[in-house]
């Protein structure tokens, strides 16, 4: 299975609808692959905050009408990352879009989540509640953005919901990139699963992002790795070792459920 990691630059020079377009082509160039990975929050900017409100989209908006298209003209699985997602009753979310290689939205993924404690992201959306998982033909995907990365609850949920590979669409910052490589393998060893998780690159809402998009396969090694700038990270994966490796380790077998503290 090919998998293509989008590591787009998100700068606040260029428009919305100009990225847009940028993003859709980029898809479409990867024609091949059979799953294209687009990164968190890509159309505004994960942390460009102050634009979340006036960019805000229903969900069946622009931003998906791009992304369907898109993913019918490469013929491809295609996770769209995120945008700004205004649901009916007003509130805002941090959704993500998965499309069948026919252009059907096959999944949507509100960031469960949300970053920034007391501001931000966490005061200015909505919470996700729904654990998401997509089965494709050859793995089943499990859906995290970002944040949620640094927890590994969300991660066991996905894997006991059946998933085999963690999609992970980020906008993390540079400041903290050795989390970024730490979690993203920690999360992989731990869940026997691959782990394919892209960022942005350039700087938004003043803060240089990391890039660094990375593959991990189920036994924590790194498979491939992004620079900084804008790039596309291309890799294949073999879905069998995810069973294999489950099968060889069974550690996941030697959970104890259900601990109780004694205080
Ligand atoms: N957009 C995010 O969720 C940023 C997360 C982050 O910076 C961190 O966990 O560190």
């Amino acid at each position: 299975m090919r998998a293509s990691l989008i590591q787009i630059a998100v700068d606040p020079d260029e428009s919305v609808e100009a990225r847009r377009v940028r993003a859709a082509s980029l898809v479409v160039a990867q024609r091949g692959a059979d799953l294209v990975i687009l990164p968190e929050l890509w159309p505004v900017g994960a942390f460009a905050y102050t634009a979340f409100e006036a960019e805000a989209e229903p969900l069946e908006g622009p931003t998906h009408e791009a992304m369907a298209k898109a993913a019918a003209e490469a013929g491809v699985w295609l996770h769209a990352g995120s945008f700004v997602e205004r649901a009916a009753d007003g509130t805002l979310y941090n959704t993500s879009l998965v499309f069948s290689p026919e252009g059907e939205r096959v999944a949507a993924y509100r960031k469960i989540h949300r970053f920034g404690f007391d501001q931000g992201e966490a005061v200015m959306m909505g919470a996700g509640e729904e654990l998401v998982t997509v089965a494709l033909p050859d793995t089943t995907l499990g859906l995290a953005t970002c944040y949620d990365l640094r927890f590994p609850e969300q991660f066991r949920g996905l894997v006991d919901a059946g998933a085999e590979t963690f999609v992970v669409a980020a906008g993390w910052p540079e400041r903290r990139r050795s989390h970024w490589t730490l979690l993203a393998q920690a999360r992989a060893v731990e869940n026997q699963a691959y782990v394919l998780a892209v960022g942005t690159a350039g700087t938004h809402g003043d803060i240089q992002q990391a890039g660094h998009s990375i593959v991990v396969d189920p036994w924590g090694e790194v498979l491939a790795q992004a620079g900084a700038d804008e790039e596309v990270l291309t890799v294949e994966l073999d879905a069998d070792k995810v069973r294999a490796t489950r099968e060889q380790f069974p550690a996941l077998k030697d959970r104890r459920l259900g601990l109780t503290s004694p205080l």
